[in-house]
C-alpha cells in the first residue's frame, strides 16, 4: 500500500497546481450571489457542459401547464348565461372527472393529463434503439401517464362546485375516454360518472349548468373498487391510530380479502369485501358523521364541521357523560371490567343536574358528541366483523378527518371489544373512495391497469387546501400560491414557530379518559391528512436487477422515530438559507426570485409541521420532498452555475489526471481511481459540513484534504475484494469480468469529472460496457442526464478510450473534429440513461423504462455518494456485484451507520446474490 499512497500523494499535488489556475475560490461564490445570473450567461458556452437543462423532459413534474387561450371560442348559444368556451389549441392536458355527491361533501376526483414532449436529442434516441424501447407496446391501449386530483365541495354549496368544474374545463374530458388524446373535444354528448345520491338529486342541474349528463354508478359499487384500488395502489395508503401513533400498513395484495369497510359519511355503512366487485352490504348505522356536525351544530351553534371538532380538543366529556364511577362513588366496576372513568351513559348526567343547554361548554358537549358516535361505529363495526369472521376493519369517509382522537376512540373500541383480535385500520384518501371508484368506473381508462411503481404522490402546493378543506379552486397558479403564502406569513406567527414534533394529541389512555390534547387546535387547513396529487407515470418500473423487490426498502434512515426526525429536519432546516440564495441567485436574483424564494421557505417549514400525513416517511422522502417544493416554486436548477463552473474547472485538469493514471500499475490505478471516487464525492453542495468547508477554504484547499484522508483501510473498506474480482490474482492479464457496469454517478464537478469518469474509463479500457446512469431532473448539485452528455464529450476531446466509447454508445454523433478518425464497431460503449428521479436518493421501486432496460444484461453497479448509496440502499441487495462507493459527509450518519467519523469513506463490495 506505501508505493499506492506515494502515488496518491504526487497525483494530488500534481492535481492541486492545475486546479489552482481553473478553479475559483469557493469563498467568493458566496456572496457574488446577485450577480451570478449575469456571469452564468458569461459563462456558459455555446454547447457547454451544463448548458441543456431548460429542456428535460421531465418524468415528475408537478407544475400544471398554463391554459392555451388562442383561438379561444365561445360555444353554441352565445345569449346562455355562462357559455362554454372551446380552447382549440389546449391540446396537452386533457382532463376527466368523476364524482360522489353525498349528503354533506361532495367529492370531486379527476385527472390531467401531460402530455410527454419527449425530446429529440441523441442520447434518447440512441437508447430507445439500443435497448429496443418502444412507446405503449405492452398494452392494446396506451396508459395516459398523468395527475389525480382530489378536491371536495359542501354539498349545499353545489354551486361552487359547478363553477369550480366549469372554470377548469372539467367537463370537457367527459367523453369517450379513447377520445382523451383527440384536439378540443366537443361536450355536447359529455357524460360524467357519478355517484352518491346527488348524482339522482343534482342531475338536472349538471344537465342545466354543465351541459353534461351524470352516468350514475351504484354507490356500493365505488366505495368498494375505491378502497381496492387504494389499498393495492397506494404503498402507504393504510394506517393504525392507536393512542396517538399513526403506524402505516403494508397490505400484501395477495392477502387483503376479506376484510370489512366501514364507510363514515353522513350515514355509515358496513360492507363485506370479498374481492374485486365482490362484496355484501352487511350493516349500517344512522348514527354517522351527519349526526355528530348536525347535533353537534344545534347544541354548540358551531359555524362549521372543524370549529366543531376542534371544540373538542378542548373538551371534558366528564361534565356531561354519565361515568361508571358516577354510578359506583367513585368506584370501579371491577367485576366486570369496567373502570371509575369509563362512560357509563353518553349525555347521563345532564338527566340529573338541572341544568340548561347554555350551562353547559360548547367544548365539552362536542367531545361528548364525537365521543359517543366514535365509539359505536367502532362497536357496531366491531360486531359485524366477528359475525363473518373478519380480522380487519378499514374505516373510510369524511367524518373520520384524519383527527387523531376520533381515530384513538374508533380503535380502542374495537381492540376492547376484539380483545385485540380484530384491528382498526384508516385509510389516507379516506372520504374519496366514492369518487375514486366512480372514476374506476370509466372503461379503458387503464388506470386498474396500474401497478404501485406507476403511482407517486406528490403533494403541491395547494394538496392541502384541496384535498383537507373545504375550499373553491386549488391553488394551481404559481401567484395564487404566493399571495396566499404571504397573506399566511401576514396573518400569524405560526410558520416560524418551533415545528412542534410531538406526536399530535391523543388521550394517551385509548379513548376512555380525557383527551389530553387540550389547547391543540384542529388546523384549519386540514392538513393534519394531506391527500396528495397523484402522478400516474407508466414509463416508472421496478428495477429488475433487485434482488428481493418485495422486501426492499430504499430508506436507511426511518423517520418515525421522532429524534431523527427532529435531527434532520433540523439539518436541513439550517441549510435553507444557502439553499434559497442559490435557488434565488439561479433565476438571477429578481425580486420575483426572492418572493419565490421566501415562499419556498415558508412552504418548506410548513410542510414539514406534521410530515407522518404524507405517508410513511424517511430520509429519503424529506429530500425529495425538498426538490419537490423547488420545482414547485419553479426553481429548475438552483445549482445550474455552481454545476457549470465545478465542471469547466474540473475538465481543465481532467487530461493531467488521465496522464498520472496512465503511468500507473493495472492494481495501484484501481485503487488510485476507487479514491479518487471517494475523495471527489466531498463537492457536495447538500451537507452543511460541506457547504461551511466551501465558506472556509478553495477547491485546493478541500480537495487536498479530501485526498489526504483517502489512507487505508477505509472505515469499510472491501477494495481487496473487489479488486480480486476485477482483477484476479495476480497480474495474469485476464480480461475484466464484467459485461456491462451499471454506474450510478452523483455531483457534478470534480465528482463525475474527476471521480467516476476516470472509473468508467478504466471499465471501458477493459472491455465492460458502461452505461452512466445519472438523474432526469436536478437535485442539489447532482449532475442530470441531460447534462451528462456535454461533460463527456468534453473529455472526449481529452481522451480516446472515452470518445470511441461515447461514439458507440451514441453520445457522440459528428460531434468534434477527431484526429485518428476511426470508427471501430468493435470499441465498446458509453451510454447515458436516465434514472427516472429528481432527488438525490434512489428508490429503485419507481425507475425510469430506460434505466430497466439497461440493467437487464448488467452485472455490476456501482453506487455512488452518500444519497444513493447510504440514505437509500445502504442494505439493499441485488442480483448482480455491487459497489457501493460514499464519503460520508455527516457526523452523526457517520456514528450512526459505521461507527465513524465525518469524512470517513465506504467503499462496500458485495458479490451477487
Ligand atoms: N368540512 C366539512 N363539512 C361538513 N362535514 C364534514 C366536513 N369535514 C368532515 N365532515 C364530516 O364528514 C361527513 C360526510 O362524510 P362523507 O364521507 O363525505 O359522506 P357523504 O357522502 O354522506 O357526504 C359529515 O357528515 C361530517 O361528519
Ligand atoms: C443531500 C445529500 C444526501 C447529498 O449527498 P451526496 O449524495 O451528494 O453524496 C447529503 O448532502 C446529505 O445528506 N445532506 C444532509 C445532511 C447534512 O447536511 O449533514
Ligand atoms: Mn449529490
Amino acid at each position: 500500500m506505501g508505493g499506492a499512497g506515494g502515488l496518491t500523494e504526487d497525483l494530488v499535488l500534481g492535481i492541486n497546481d492545475h486546479i489552482k489556475d481553473a478553479v475559483v475560490d469557493v469563498r467568493e461564490r458566496g456572496s457574488e450571489s446577485v450577480e451570478e445570473g449575469e456571469e452564468e450567461r458569461e459563462m456558459v458556452p455555446p454547447r457547454g457542459p451544463t448548458s441543456s437543462s431548460s429542456g428535460v423532459s421531465i418524468h415528475r413534474s408537478s407544475s400544471r401547464p398554463q391554459l392555451d387561450l388562442s383561438g379561444a371560442a365561445i360555444q353554441g348559444n352565445f345569449e346562455e348565461k355562462d357559455p362554454t368556451i372551446l380552447l382549440p389549441n389546449q391540446s396537452d392536458d386533457i382532463y376527466h372527472l368523476a364524482l360522489d355527491i353525498g349528503g354533506s361533501l361532495i367529492k370531486l376526483v379527476y385527472f390531467s393529463r401531460h402530455e410527454d414532449r419527449p425530446l429529440n436529442d441523441r442520447r434518447k434516441k440512441s437508447i430507445k434503439e439500443r435497448f429496443g424501447i418502444s412507446n405503449g407496446n405492452r398494452r392494446s391501449y396506451p396508459i395516459l401517464g398523468g395527475r389525480l386530483h382530489f378536491v371536495k365541495f359542501e354539498t349545499h354549496k353545489i354551486n361552487e362546485c359547478l363553477d369550480f368544474i366549469h372554470s377548469k374545463q372539467l367537463h370537457w374530458g367527459g367523453l369517450d375516454p379513447h377520445q382523451w388524446t383527440s384536439e378540443a373535444p366537443n361536450n355536447e354528448n359529455a357524460i360524467i360518472k357519478a355517484t352518491g345520491g346527488g348524482a339522482y338529486k343534482f342531475a338536472d342541474l349538471f344537465k342545466d349548468r354543465l351541459g353534461v349528463s351524470l352516468d350514475k354508478e351504484d354507490e356500493m359499487d365505488c366505495l368498494v373498487a375505491g378502497a381496492n384500488f387504494l389499498l393495492k395502489a397506494i404503498r402507504h395508503e393504510a394506517f393504525t391510530h392507536m393512542e396517538g401513533q399513526k403506524e402505516f400498513v403494508q397490505i400484501d395484495h395477495n392477502d387483503l380479502f376479506p376484510y370489512l369497510l366501514v364507510n363514515i359519511g353522513s350515514g355509515v355503512s358496513m360492507i363485506k369485501v370479498d374481492g374485486d366487485g365482490k362484496f355484501q352490504r352487511v350493516s349500517g348505522t344512522n348514527v354517522g358523521g351527519g349526526t355528530y356536525w348536525g347535533l353537534g351544530r344545534l347544541l354548540t351553534k358551531c359555524k362549521s364541521f372543524d370549529e366543531l371538532l376542534e371544540l373538542s380538543q378542548r373538551g371534558d366529556n366528564r361534565t356531561i357523560d354519565m361515568l361508571v364511577g358516577d354510578i359506583y362513588g367513585g368506584m370501579d366496576y371491577s367485576k366486570i371490567g369496567l373502570s371509575a372513568s369509563t362512560i357509563a351513559s353518553s349525555f347521563g348526567k345532564a338527566i340529573s343536574e338541572n341544568k340548561e343547554l347554555e350551562d353547559y361548554r360548547p367544548e365539552d358537549i362536542s367531545l361528548s358528541l364525537l365521543r359517543m358516535i366514535s365509539y359505536n361505529i367502532g362497536q357496531i363495526a366491531y360486531l359485524n366483523a366477528l359475525r363473518f369472521g373478519l380480522k380487519r376493519i378499514f374505516f373510510g369517509g369524511f367524518f373520520i378527518r384524519g383527527h387523531a382522537y376520533t381515530m384513538d376512540t374508533i380503535s380502542f373500541a374495537v381492540q376492547f371489544w376484539s380483545n385485540g383480535e380484530a384491528q382498526a385500520m384508516f385509510l389516507r384518501h379516506e372520504g374519496f373512495l366514492g369518487a375514486l371508484g366512480a372514476f374506476m368506473s370509466y372503461e379503458k381508462h387503464g388506470l386498474d391497469d396500474l401497478m404501485v411503481h406507476q403511482l407517486v404522490e406528490r403533494f403541491p402546493m395547494g394538496a392541502p387546501y384541496t384535498g383537507g378543506n373545504i375550499h373553491g379552486p386549488p391553488l394551481g397558479d404559481l401567484n395564487e400560491k404566493i399571495s396566499w403564502m404571504e397573506k399566511f406569513v401576514r396573518k400569524g406567527t405560526e410558520i416560524i414557530a418551533p415545528v412542534p414534533m410531538a406526536p399530535p394529541g391523543t388521550t394517551g389512555l385509548g379513548g376512555f379518559e380525557v383527551p389530553s390534547s387540550k389547547g391543540d387546535t384542529l388546523r384549519s387547513d386540514a392538513s393534519a391528512l394531506n391527500v396528495g396529487v397523484l402522478h400516474l407515470v407508466p414509463t416508472l418500473e421496478v428495477f429488475p436487477l433487485l434482488s428481493d423487490p418485495k422486501t426492499y426498502e430504499p430508506n436507511t434512515i426511518d423517520l418515525s422515530d421522532h429524534s431523527e426526525l427532529e435531527y434532520w429536519f433540523t439539518v436541513l432546516s439550517e441549510h435553507l438559507p444557502d439553499l434559497v440564495d442559490k435557488a434565488v441567485a439561479s433565476e438571477g436574483g429578481t425580486d420575483d426570485a426572492k418572493r419565490r424564494g421566501d415562499a419556498f421557505a415558508h412552504y418548506w417549514i410548513r410542510l414539514m409541521e406534521e410530515p407522518a400525513a404524507y405517508g410513511k416517511f424517511g430520509l429519503a422522502n424529506l429530500l425529495e420532498l425538498r426538490e419537490e417544493c423547488l420545482r414547485e416554486f419553479q426553481f429548475v436548477d438552483a445549482y445550474r452555475s455552481i454545476k457549470q463552473r465545478e465542471n469547466e474547472a474540473s475538465l481543465a485538469v481532467l487530461p493531467d489526471l488521465l496522464m498520472e493514471i496512465d503511468s500507473m500499475s493495472k492494481e495501484t490505478r484501481l485503487l488510485t481511481l476507487i479514491e479518487g471516487v471517494l475523495a471527489a464525492n466531498i463537492f457536495d453542495w447538500g451537507s452543511r459540513a460541506c457547504v461551511d468547508l466551501y465558506h472556509k477554504g478553495t477547491i485546493i484547499e478541500i480537495y487536498r484534504m479530501s485526498r489526504d484522508k483517502m489512507r487505508r483501510p477505509w472505515r469499510v473498506d472491501d477494495f481487496d475484494m473487489f479488486k480480486e474480482r476485477m482483477l484476479g490474482s495476480g497480474e495474469n492479464n485476464r480480461p475484466c469480468p464484467y459485461k456491462r457496469a451499471l454506474l450510478f454517478v452523483d455531483n457534478s464537478g470534480a465528482d463525475i469529472v474527476l471521480g467516476m469518469l476516470p472509473l468508467a474509463r478504466e471499465l471501458l479500457r477493459c472491455g465492460t460496457e458502461v452505461v452512466l446512469v445519472a438523474n432526469s431532473l436536478p437535485a442539489l448539485n447532482d449532475v442530470t442526464a441531460m447534462e451528462l452528455p456535454d461533460i463527456v464529450a468534453e473529455a472526449a476531446k481529452h481522451c480516446d478510450i472515452l470518445r470511441r466509447a461515447a461514439e458507440a454508445g451514441g453520445l457522440l454523433v459528428d460531434a468534434m473534429n477527431i484526429q485518428d478518425g476511426s470508427k471501430e464497431s468493435s470499441s465498446v460503449p458509453l451510454m447515458v440513461v436516465e434514472n427516472g428521479c429528481g432527488s438525490p436518493c434512489i428508490d429503485f421501486r419507481q425507475v425510469s423504462s430506460e434505466l430497466a432496460a439497461a440493467a437487464k444484461e448488467a452485472d455490476l453497479i456501482i453506487l455512488e455518494g452518500m444519497g444513493r448509496a447510504l440514505h437509500t440502499n445502504f442494505n439493499a441487495r441485488f442480483k448482480c456485484d455491487a459497489l457501493k462507493l460514499a464519503m460520508v459527509k455527516n457526523q452523526r450518519l457517520a456514528e450512526k451507520l459505521i461507527k465513524g467519523n465525518i469524512y470517513d469513506c465506504i467503499c462496500r463490495y458485495e458479490p451477487a446474490r
